[in-house]
């Protein structure tokens, strides 16, 4: 049986007496999807930088790859994140398929690397990976043009340059306006069931994000998991109540995806 790509076993994280996280014991195993949830200031992103090898516990244990010692270069090269402040550090003449061919030599903005350069043959792998994610008509777009849905797709194309086992995508339909948002999630539910797909992590605070193949919700509240498993079991109208402090009417269940109808405040 192949190890899972991370564990935590009641992991802590301590910071200036703060408890950051609390008994945090989470399972990622490969080829799953996970929407992870939770207020802002929940830990959401101090977990996940913990679980890629970014971040060390004040108390737990992580295993990746079924060890709990691995390279961490490896692992970090095995990991792609696609954070917001990511989009704003990349040149805006830089060339799509640039921004692609970056992602293989770990860099942001082709143009600054000096004496590492990429090859033809990156090129050719970027061009045929943005073909396959059905992005190929962007490759010779500058960055700065495209919309924020297509910059997000670029990104993730990048994070693939490096064949990574996972991909954390941090909100990324942040700003999105709506129609772009729903282009890019139906290409994200796209890429989610393709067979080569990395595993993918969506960091979200709007529950109607979590795309059908997302099937398992990760919820988490003040530095502990308040929830983990099937989505359609995790988030229930009682838990966005609990974590948001809004009551919810009901969730209504759409094309797979369960949006809330929130009462008034
Ligand atoms: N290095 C640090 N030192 C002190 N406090 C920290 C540190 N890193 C995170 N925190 C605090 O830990 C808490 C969790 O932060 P984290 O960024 O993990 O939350 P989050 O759930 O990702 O939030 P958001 O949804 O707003 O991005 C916050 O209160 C934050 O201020």
């Amino acid at each position: 049986m192949t190890a899972p790509i991370v564990e935590l076993e009641h992991v802590g994280f301590r910071q200036q007496q703060t408890e950051i996280l609390a008994d945090v014991s989470w399972r990622l195993e490969r080829r799953r999807h996970w929407a992870v949830l939770g207020p802002n200031g929940c830990g959401k992103t101090t977990m996940l930088r913990i679980a890629c090898g970014y971040l060390w516990p004040t108390s737990g244990t992580v295993r990746r790859l079924g060890e709990e010692l691995v390279d961490l270069g490896r692992l970090r090269r095995s990991i792609g994140w696609v954070a917001a402040d990511l989009a704003p550090r990349i040149p805006a003449d830089e060339l799509a398929i640039e921004t692609v061919v970056s992602g293989r030599l770990a860099q942001v903005g082709l143009r600054r690397l000096g004496e590492l350069q990429p090859t033809e043959a990156d090129f050719a792998a970027a061009g045929e990976l943005l073909d396959a994610m059905r992005c190929g008509e962007l490759a010779h777009k500058p960055f700065g043009v495209l919309s924020q849905g297509e910059r997000q797709q670029m990104l993730v194309a990048r994070a693939r340059m490096v064949d990574p086992l996972l991909i954390v995508l941090d909100e990324p339909c942040a700003g999105m306006d709506p129609g772009v948002r729903e282009r890019f999630l139906a290409w994200l539910e796209q890429l989610a069931g393709s067979p080569t797909s990395p595993s993918l992590i969506l960091v979200t605070h709007h529950v109607e994000e979590i795309m059908p193949s997302f099937e398992s919700t990760l919820v988490m509240d003040r530095g502990r998991i308040a929830g983990a498993g099937p989505t359609a079991e995790v988030v229930t109208a009682e838990r966005l109540e609990l974590l948001y402090g809004i009551g919810v009417q009901r969730l209504e269940r759409s094309a797979g995806r369960l949006w809330p109808i929130w009462r008034e405040a």
